[in-house]
């Protein structure tokens, strides 16, 4: 068990990381519980691998579960899904001071977060993520948001949850597919600043994904505290510190975008295909050398993951992807700025990307002759 703290001026939580926290969510939820029925949002998956723990805990400690049950998916993320949610929330009489719980992936957390910094100008949340991707990122930090037809993330709030309790448990129902997808934001927190925490994952990555439960934990806890560390410099982004964090997300998000948020494409898998794009890119420019990017490629292939854009059969162009860029939320008086590599371990926020030289490297990794 590993309790990470968050500490955010005037707003600090815990992390809580470890096996059997479902069963007990409601002992470790606590007096945050204030009334007999808990609301509770998560999609028909989780409900279906982890609802019935959840209500246990919740009955034996004299409560009863309000369940929203949305679907799963990133078609979640939406201005017709929020509103309803919110106004289930209000059907449900929630105050500002009790806690809505995210029971879920990214898009619960990210959806249900948005809900609560709204409902009432701004209630508690738990974020109880179930997927290693939400385990290691989304959970932590308090972004949230919800996607638009033009764009990923779009519209959103900074809003911090009140407490993160992430069951490692809940991840032996996850699919391998889902699981992939998380680890490569797990790779992210090597790359953009801890390179031993890179060779780590080369040499323990795999075992870590078949399941092994010490592996797990420290994979877990360690990004979690790679991340408190970014969002406690920088939790509005402001300072060119948690941008870093965006690693890879100018080119995965383009690539999300491209395929419709749909499942062809998940966000984790357009997150690795965007850092091997952004090292190659670095390499170009003469930052990483062109044998490290390749490492970083060969390290997603290796654990099963694409590594390259050629295979996606995408049918654009370099310019397609980069208009998708300039909805970019970095985007900042028509200079988008972007996370790119100096040396594994070493991200940095390049203010002097031409857009058209990006155009012309993708149209080469797009068509598989780099
Ligand atoms: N707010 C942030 O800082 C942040 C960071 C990273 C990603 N995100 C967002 O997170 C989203 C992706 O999140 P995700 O990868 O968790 O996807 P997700 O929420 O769609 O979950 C992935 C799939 O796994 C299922 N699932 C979840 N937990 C399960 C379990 N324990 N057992 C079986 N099935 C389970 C879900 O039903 C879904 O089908 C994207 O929208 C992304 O933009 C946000
Ligand atoms: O927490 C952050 O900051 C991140 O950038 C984490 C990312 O992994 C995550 O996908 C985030 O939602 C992307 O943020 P956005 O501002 O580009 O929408
Ligand atoms: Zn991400």
């Amino acid at each position: 068990m590993a309790v990470i703290p968050v500490d955010i001026a005037g707003r600090p939580y815990e992390v809580q990381v470890g096996s059997g926290l479902l069963p007990r969510l409601a002992e470790l939820a606590g007096p945050r519980l204030r009334k007999r029925r808990v609301p509770i949002v998560t999609d028909a998956h989780v409900h279906k691998a982890c609802g019935a723990a959840v209500e246990a805990s919740l009955a034996a400690a004299g409560h009863e579960a309000a369940w929203r049950i949305l679907p799963p998916g990133e078609a979640t993320k939406s201005w017709e899904q929020l509103a309803a949610t919110v106004d289930w929330l209000l059907a449900e009489e929630v105050e500002r001071g009790d806690h809505i719980i995210a029971l879920g992936g990214g898009v619960i957390g990210d959806l249900t977060g948005f809900a609560a910094a709204i409902l009432k100008r701004g209630c508690n949340f738990i974020q109880v993520p179930t997927t290693l991707l939400a385990q290691v990122d989304s959970s932590v930090g308090g972004k949230t948001a919800i996607n638009t037809p033009a764009g990923k993330n779009l519209v959103g709030a900074f809003h911090q949850p009140a407490l993160v309790l992430a069951d490692l448990d809940a991840l032996g129902t996850l699919p391998q597919r889902e699981l992939l997808a998380g680890y490569a934001e797990v790779v992210k927190y090597g790359l953009l600043g801890d390179a031993p925490f890179f060779d780590w994952c080369v040499i323990n990555g795999a075992a870590m994904l078949a399941g092994d439960a010490a592996l797990r934990e420290y994979a877990v806890a360690h990004s979690v505290a790679a991340k408190a560390a970014i969002v406690k410099a920088d939790e509005r982004e402001t300072l060119g510190l948690r941008a870093l964090l965006n690693l890879g997300h100018t080119f995965g998000h383009a690539l999300e975008a491209q395929t419709g948020f749909s499942n062809r494409l998940l966000h984790g898998e357009g997150v690795a295909l965007g850092m091997v794009l952004a090292a190659r890119f670095s390499a170009r420019r003469g930052l990483i050398a062109a044998a490290d990017a390749e490492r970083i490629a060969a390290h997603f292939t290796d654990v099963g993951m694409a590594s390259e854009i050629a295979t996606l059969g995408l049918n654009c162009d370099g310019q397609a992807l980069v208009a998708h860029m300039l909805h970019d939320k970095k985007m900042d008086a028509g200079t988008l700025p972007f996370v790119l590599l100096r040396q594994i371990g070493e991200a940095f926020l390049a203010k002097d990307v031409d857009l058209g030289e990006v155009a012309t490297f993708l149209d080469a990794e797009l068509s598989g002759r780099r």
